[in-house]
């Protein structure tokens, strides 16, 4: 289910084959590089940690080699650089390769941005952030992030906010049964914020999250010297204020106990207000639950799994199941279906 992309120069990510092409035109292999991590893009400027085998990494700021000028760098992506990569002041690496990549998060085309876009590379997890009130919470908004999330082969954090305004059982129960992890939030409770924690070590996960739901809150308290603005929420619209547009990757705290498994990524994308899901096929998001995925393999060629798809297998399987077993079935296939739909529906 996980996509790779398309690389377009993908002939200068491959070993060449020694002798198979004249001297001249061979690239040089670039046997000195490093590899680091891309964590900001800024106008043509890519920040990187490289890892130099040491507790303390580096941060280094790097440009794309020439011929990787039509290649699409992220956040997140593992790159080899040469040159300069000291990290010292006033230096510029250069980037010369790309590393496969074991994730795509993609947005397709919207009204607002004519192109596909890759979002970030080698995410493992998708951490929607909605606000159980003020903004209230849009359930369209959140079918399209499980969509994108498991198109992508990522799983999904659902990470309630504004505990303390709301009761969060409503939105747990509507997402669990289709494999959703919740967690819930509010700003008052510390030990709320460390059961996020505890889903994001070890792991890189995306934040998305609409303007104004907590988002860059969530963010200070998980990793302080983040420092992301918060915005001050609009009483008449119940929005926050944009404070920042381009996705950046910024590194958990070690834990302070010992033993505990340390390390984990988190992408904060202010600039991702939606996700466009044209480029999402019935067939990719229905792996993504196996259980159905059996099940459909009956189903007329060309079936559509939707409510009124006619002799789709889905419904003999509610048909036939007892009556302890229908609730659970229902939701799931409601689920699915809701999911089917949200991928054409506007958010
Ligand atoms: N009642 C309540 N308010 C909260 C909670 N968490 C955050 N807020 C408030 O909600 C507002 C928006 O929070 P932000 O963290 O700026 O939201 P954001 O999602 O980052 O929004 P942008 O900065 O606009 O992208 C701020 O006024 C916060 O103080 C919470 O748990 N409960
Ligand atoms: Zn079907």
């Amino acid at each position: 289910m996980v996509r790779h992309a398309v690389d377009e120069d993908a002939q200068y990510a491959r070993p060449s084959k020694r002798g198979s092409r004249p001297r001249t035109k061979q690239r040089p292999e670039h046997a000195d590089a490093v590899t680091g991590m891309v964590t900001g893009v800024d106008r043509g400027r890519y920040t990187l940690v490289v890892d130099d085998g040491t507790a303390r990494q580096r941060t280094v700021l790097a440009m794309k080699a020439r011929e990787l000028t039509r290649t699409r760098v992220v956040v997140g992506d593992r790159v080899d650089v040469v040159g300069d990569a000291s990290g010292g002041e006033g230096t510029l690496a250069r980037i010369v390769r790309i590393q496969d990549r074991t994730s795509v998060l993609r947005r397709t085309a919207d009204d607002t941005d004519p192109y596909e876009r890759i979002v970030v590379a080698n995410a493992d997890q998708l951490v929607v952030v909605t606000a159980l009130a003020q903004p209230e919470p849009r359930t369209g908004m959140i079918d399209r992030c499980v969509v994108a999330a498991y198109d992508a082969g990522m799983d999904v954090l659902l990470c309630l906010t504004k505990a303390d305004l709301a009761d969060p059982s409503p939105l747990r129960d509507l997402y669990t049964p289709i494999g959703v992890e919740v967690a819930v939030t509010r700003q008052d409770d510390p030990a709320s914020v460390e059961t996020v924690r505890e889903r994001l070590t070890g792991r890189t996960s995306v934040l998305v999250g609409h303007s104004g739901v907590g988002k860059s809150t969530l963010i200070n308290a998980l990793v302080p010297e983040a420092d992301r603005a918060t915005g001050v929420v609009n009483d008449v619209t119940g929005r926050g204020r944009h404070t920042s547009t381009s996705a950046v990757a910024l590194r958990l705290p070690e834990s302070p106990e010992p033993g505990a498994e340390q390390d984990g990524w988190v992408v904060d994308t202010p600039g991702v207000r939606s996700f466009g899901l044209a480029h999402v096929e019935t067939d990719d998001l229905l792996q993504a639950f196996e259980d159905l995925a059996e099940v459909a393999a009956d189903c007329p060629r060309g079936c559509t799994h939707l409510a009124d798809a006619p002799d789709c297998a889905l419904d003999d399987w509610l048909a036939a199941s007892s009556d302890d077993e229908r609730p659970a079935r229902e939701a799931r296939v409601a689920s699915f279906r809701r999911l089917l739909t949200a991928r054409h529906a506007a958010d």
